[in-house]
């Protein structure tokens, strides 16, 4: 089935990016974050669209929980995350009356939200749509998949951690994508060794390199490791995203900024992220 008012909303986007993960609790939100942050960083202009509809965690993890969002005749008006508009967020967190809501749907609603958002976001001109997505295999992903199809989305990003059961299960999620036709950008290894807070030594609390040696095995490309890094998790869980304690460094205790793409570039894990997306740019052809 045709769904024109996809194509017309994807025409002011270069990029339509997935991210997968086989299993939860990987990271797959918080690489999607990174990556949204390090690309804005660079002046990018990009989206994040949250479809995991049973577990937004998005609005948290961008300080904008308990924001709404306002409905233009253009459509759905996005959140910002910042000031200079470079950071766009859509998600059904904003939709609920508030954080403790769950949303209990069957398969066809979920279809209708996702539709919905494709279709009626009013996202402007986007150097890249990145999309999160639910863990595995599941009706979310079917319909996104479905939707975007005739749309030429660019592919998946993979996110794993190190440990054998989940690069198992990523295998699924190759499976998956290679079924449906979704090309493979790449494979992030994340909570790949623990940044010390002390001496910011990176040790590797469980093994490492298993992501890396599957993307060889699998032959898709490996965009890089990312530590579990106290810093983020400051960043990503503070309430007030204007004030960051940082870790690595209590004598400069508090970075006062006036966005989290700016609050950011304070995080140690900002740098590792800037090689990850330049390695994605440079697969998708894009350059400077
Ligand atoms: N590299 C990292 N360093 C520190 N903390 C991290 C890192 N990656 C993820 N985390 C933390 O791990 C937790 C789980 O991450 P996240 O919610 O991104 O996983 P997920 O794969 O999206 O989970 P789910 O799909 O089940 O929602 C979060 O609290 C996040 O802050
Ligand atoms: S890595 Fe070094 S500074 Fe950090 S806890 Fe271990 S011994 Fe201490």
């Amino acid at each position: 089935m045709s769904h024109p008012e996809i194509g017309q909303r994807l025409a002011s986007i270069k990029h339509v990016v997935l991210v997968l993960s086989g299993k939860g609790g990987v990271g797959k939100s918080s690489c999607t974050v990174q990556l949204a942050l390090s690309l804005a960083n660079q002046g990018r202009k990009v989206g994040v669209l949250d479809i995991d509809l049973c577990g937004p965690s998005i609005p948290r993890m961008l300080g904008l929980e308990g924001r709404q969002i306002h409905q233009a005749t253009a459509g759905w008006v996005p959140v910002f995350a910042d000031s200079g508009k470079q950071l766009a967020c859509m998600s059904i967190g904003f939709l609920l009356p508030n954080k403790n809501t769950s949303v209990v749907w069957r398969g066809p609603k979920k279809n209708a939200m996702i539709k919905q958002f494709l279709a009626d976001v009013y996202w402007g001109d986007l150097d890249y749509l990145l999309i999160d997505t639910p863990p595995g295999t599941s009706d979310e992903h079917l319909a996104v998949v479905e939707y975007l199809q005739e749309w030429n989305p660019d592919g998946a990003v993979i996110v794993t951690t190190p440990q054998a059961v989940a690069l198992a299960d990523v295998k699924k999620e190759i499976n998956f994508c290679t079924k449906v036709g979704l090309p493979l950008l790449g494979l992030i290894e994340n909570m790949s060794g623990f940044v010390c807070p002390h001496c910011a030594e990176c040790t590797n609390v469980f093994s490492t390199g298993g992501g890396e040696g599957l993307a060889k095995h699998m032959d898709i490309p490996f965009l890089g490791r990312a530590p579990i890094d106290p810093n983020l998790v400051m960043l990503l869980e503070q309430e007030d995203k204007t004030v960051v304690p940082n870790v690595n460094n209590p004598d400069a205790e508090k970075i006062v900024t006036g966005s989290i793409v700016e609050t950011y570039q304070h995080c140690e894990l900002s740098k590792i992220f800037a090689t990850i997306t330049a390695t994605l740019e440079a697969g998708l052809g894009e350059t400077k």
